[in-house]
């Protein structure tokens, strides 16, 4: 049993999401933080779309830029996060046989006063995103600053549901199916980091 990982597959297997406040200690989350930093400096990142090719942008949806993170070009703090999400990757497939076999996670920036609205992460044509993956990389977050990430939990039959507000903290993880649970980044008063990826079927 891992300490770290298990806790999250019994809250997805039991609420249908699952959380670990330490998935990354506080200099990881540092560390990837200015490399974000850095990379959104030399302007690396663009406005994310939405829609399989991500082609359109819609600033009245979501406000996030994006950066994917390219294994080949990784730093070091890079390389560790991604080794970290393989060993969970695995952890998975050892325990709920969902015969995951690829992952893809970019960094996220959301300026002050942008959002993300209700969604679905699983498109049309890609239903081999199973699992989406958050990880927060603010430091000293508040309620009061807001950008918590709403998910939308359907209750056992699937009449009513109820909404669950869950704060940005860096170092916590959040994950669910991609293509069962809406959700939505409420804005917030401060910019807002994250890496967020899927993990994937072949
Ligand atoms: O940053 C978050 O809390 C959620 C991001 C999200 O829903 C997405 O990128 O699809
Ligand atoms: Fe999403």
């Amino acid at each position: 049993m891992n300490p770290l990982f298990e806790p999250i597959i019994e809250g997805i297997l039991a609420d249908g999401y699952g959380m670990a406040d330490n998935f990354l200690n506080p200099v990881e989350v540092k560390a990837l933080a200015n490399q974000l930093h850095k990379r959104h400096m030399e302007g690396q990142f663009r406005a994310a779309g939405i829609g399989n090719q991500q082609v359109l942008v819609e600033n009245a949806i979501r406000g996030d830029e994006i950066l994917w993170i390219d294994e080949a070009s990784a730093t070091l703090a890079e390389s560790a996060f991604l080794k970290r999400i393989g060993e969970f990757v695995q952890y998975v497939n050892q325990t709920c046989y969902l015969g995951l076999r690829e992952f893809e996670f970019h960094y996220a920036r959301y300026p002050a006063g942008t959002f993300y609205k209700r969604h679905l992460d699983q498109f049309r044509s890609d239903s081999r995103r199973k699992l989406s993956v958050i990880c927060y990389l603010n430091t000293d977050w508040q309620e009061a600053d807001g950008g918590q990430l709403a998910l939308y939990i359907p209750d056992q039959n699937g009449e009513a549901e109820r909404q669950l507000t869950i704060t940005p903290t860096g170092g916590r993880l959040v994950c669910f199916e991609s293509g069962r649970l809406e959700h939505e980044v409420l804005p917030a008063t401060r910019e807002r980091l994250s890496i967020t990826g899927w993990l994937k079927t072949g």
